[in-house]
């Protein structure tokens, strides 16, 4: 307290971003920083002359309605273009040199936290910058001597490790591999990681997200090296709040899951982390969140899932699921100490089984910025999907989706929340009311086509119950009708897959699919690749490559056999909609996540195709322009919000400016992005007394 004191009358740089961290100071400034005696000598009494000061590294996602989002040249670098000057070069002096021979400075900063020195820093992920600690930074942190001596760029650092991905690649190495090699880069050093990520997004995303993130779950307890995410078991009851500020730092998204239907694989119980975690590097990488400031986690409430019981070294709690009310105190615990710690936090729910999902989130939509990725998020990116195809097909507008048949193989979360967000958009598409509109859509189970014989189970299947009553059984499709009677019948122009079922698109099924429709709609949805329902190879050679396709799992262009026509083969993930949806949702500052967002996030990707693209039958725009699409995504989000009257006052204003507002509103969101850039460690202040030629 003493020596806070202390540094408050000596030192020159106002205390205010210090928040509560601990302030830091080395033993060759003379002083113990954390002593709290009073014989604690000022910084100016440092024994070089400069004082040695904590401070939070600073992000460069910037909450960009903030005034102080523009520097002055004597605060710490923190606008991506300032941090990425700044780390061009080898040495202070270097960079001050370049600036101005002439200018001079009192103090430096040393912005690592209250983490210690030399090789602490090394082994902390969000500091090490290996070779890339310029020459003050190597002087000023005590690593001097911990690296090797050549001074690399983050650039260049990115090249070397993306030949090593390259090489991988091109000797066949297994996506696990790759998979591994790029945690392993995130263990030392985050920047670096998602920097990596972001220039390679196309290529990489498979590799840390679906299908690899699956095969990762399936072993994630072998495959454990280093903590990630925070894991709450049923034994925390009582102690989640508490828990809660074992994680350091700010938190603006969470992504939960229980971990009992993780993509198509069941239940993987505690190693659904790997899950949530996959998901927020692509809310980084894809949407522009700063790393920092995301939290996977994971619920363990038991598993039932034999053979991870069984297995010794499976690192998660050994019982049985929970149930009924124990099992939603759970979650309810859980909800109530975020929103307590980080109360504008927002909550990804993610890959919950059925019969839970639908529940979770009804409890809580309306009270929590939350939303259901595998229900909304996935019923979002195929209505993109949908609307790309009536674009393909050269549909004059959106409002052709009344023209159109769906199949949907699956009543699980995934399949009713897709049925449901297109039903609404057929009803608002006009013509028809939305007991007519039922009727534009077939639900298929594990046990055939439903009808309104079929006994639903209640609540689990509530969703299905509308769809079903309006599908009366006939002597043609009764009840439990087969797929392939189901699409001759019906005679339907779209099969929509979310059942988990490899192959169940059979190939009489594709083909009948390519003799009744010029251009059919093809979306095999279910995750990970060895459970989509058919391939792309098999969709364009039973349509000879007139199908509009989009998988769950990326697969590759394929061409129909008998003309060789190429069909694009689009991926049709749920990665398009969240990251964007989740930053707008932040930047708006809304309570809560409406269905209209989604809407919108569906109409802004869809908006975005260009000619060409239409033209090769690309559904969605491409992925490689993920941070781009976010952005689009996230204007049209903020901009809803401010029409349900959830928008803060900054950004309203911005809407209300003029005619160019989607403009300004695209600058305000692309500022807010994080860039991966390394964030200096160590900076000069205040112009006053030394020469750059000082040091
Ligand atoms: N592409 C995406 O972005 C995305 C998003 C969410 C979920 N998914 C995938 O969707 C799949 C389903 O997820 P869910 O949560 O709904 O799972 P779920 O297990 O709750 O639902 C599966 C449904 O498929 C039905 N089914 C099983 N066999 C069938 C068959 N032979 N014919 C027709 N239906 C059959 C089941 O009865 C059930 O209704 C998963 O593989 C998941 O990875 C993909
Ligand atoms: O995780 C994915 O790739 C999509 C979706 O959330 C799923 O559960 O399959
Ligand atoms: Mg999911």
């Amino acid at each position: 307290m003493t020596t806070r004191l202390a540094l408050r009358r000596f030192s020159a740089i106002p205390l205010r971003r210090l928040g509560d961290k601990r302030w830091y100071s080395s033993a060759a400034d003379g002083f113990d920083a954390t002593s709290s005696s009073s014989k604690a000598q000022p910084p100016s009494e440092a024994i070089d002359g400069f004082s040695v000061f904590p401070q939070e590294l600073p992000s460069n996602a910037q909450d960009p309605s903030k005034d102080d989002f523009i520097n002055d040249a004597t605060s710490p670098p923190r606008t991506r273009e300032q941090q990425m000057e700044y780390n061009k070069h080898e040495s202070l002096r270097d960079w001050l040199g370049r600036q101005s021979r002439k200018r001079s400075v009192d103090e430096i900063v040393v912005l690592t936290g209250n983490i210690h020195r030399g090789s602490e820093i090394l082994h902390n992920a969000v500091y090490n910058k290996g070779t890339g600690f310029n020459h003050s930074e190597r002087e000023r942190l005590g690593v001097r001597g911990l690296v090797p001596p050549r001074f690399f760029s983050i650039e260049q650092q990115a090249e070397k490790i993306w030949q090593q991905q390259v090489v991988m690649r091109e000797s066949n190495a297994p996506k696990i591999a790759r998979w591994r090699h790029l945690q392993a880069l995130k263990d030392r050093n985050e920047t670096l990681f998602y920097r990596l990520l972001q220039e390679h997004v196309e290529e990489l995303a498979p590799v840390i997200y679906t299908p690899t993130v699956g095969e990762a779950c399936l072993n994630y307890s072998r495959f454990f090296r280093r903590a990630r995410g925070m894991f709450f078991t049923k034994d925390d009851v009582g102690h989640m709040h508490s828990m809660t500020y074992n994680w350091r730092g700010d938190v603006k998204i969470v992504v939960v899951t229980d971990g009992s239907r993780v993509l198509g694989l069941g239940d993987l119980g505690a190693h659904g982390m790997g899950i949530s975690v996959g998901k927020l590097d692509l809310y980084v990488a894809g949407g522009g969140f700063d790393p920092q400031e995301v939290l996977p986690v994971c619920l363990d409430v038991g598993t039932n899932n034999k053979s991870l019981l069984n297995d010794k070294w499976y690192f998660g709690l050994n019982s049985q699921r929970l149930e009924g009310g124990d099992y939603y105190r759970v979650i309810d615990e859980f909800m109530r100490a975020i929103r307590h710690r980080w109360p504008n936090a927002l909550i990804q729910f993610e890959d919950f089984q059925t019969k839970h999902a639908l529940e979770i989130l009804t409890n809580y939509r309306n009270d929590y910025l939350c939303f259901n990725d595998d229900i909304q998020g996935t019923a979002a990116v195929v209505l993109a999907g949908v609307y790309g195809a009536l674009k393909v097909l050269g549909g004059k507008d959106r409002s052709e989706i009344r023209k159109q048949k769906f199949v949907m193989c699956g009543a699980g979360s995934a399949g009713m929340g897709i049925v449901a967000m297109l039903h609404k958009a057929v009803v608002k598409s006009g013509g028809l009311s939305e007991e007519e509109a039922y009727d534009n859509f077939y639900i298929m189970d594990n046990n055939g086509l439903i009808t309104n014989e079929r006994k639903l189970e209640f609540p689990r299947e509530a969703a299905v119950e509308p769809f079903a009553k309006a599908r009366k059984a006939t002597k043609e499709l009764p009840d439990g009708a087969s797929l392939l009677d189901v699409v001759t019948k019906s005679k339907c122009t779209a099969l929509l897959g979310a059942s988990t079922v490899n192959g169940l698109f059979t190939e009489d099924v594709l083909r009948q699919m390519g003799e009744q429709n010029e251009r059919p709609i093809i979306f095999p949805l279910s995750n990970p690749t060895s459970n989509a329902e058919c391939t792309s190879e098999e969709a364009a050679k039973a349509t000879d490559g007139r199908a509009v396709f989009s998988s769950g799992s990326p697969f590759e262009d394929a061409k129909g056999a008998v003309s060789g026509r190429l069909m694009r083969a689009n991926q049709g993930n749920n990665l398009y909609i969240f990251p964007g949806l989740g930053l707008g949702a932040l930047l708006s500052g809304a309570k809560t996540i409406s269905e209209e967002m989604l809407v919108s996030s569906a109409k802004a990707i869809s908006d975005m195709l260009t000619e060409d693209q239409i033209r090769r039958g690309c559904i969605f725009p491409l992925i490689k322009e993920i941070r781009n699409i976010s952005a689009r995504v996230a204007v049209r989000v903020i901009k809803q919000a401010a029409e349900e009257g959830q928008a803060k006052r900054s950004v309203v204003a911005i809407i209300e400016s003029d005619d160019e507002h989607d403009t300004k509103l695209y600058k305000y969101v692309k500022r807010a992005q994080y860039v991966p850039e390394y964030r200096p460690t160590v900076f000069p202040v205040e112009e006053s007394r030394r020469t750059v030629d000082d040091y």
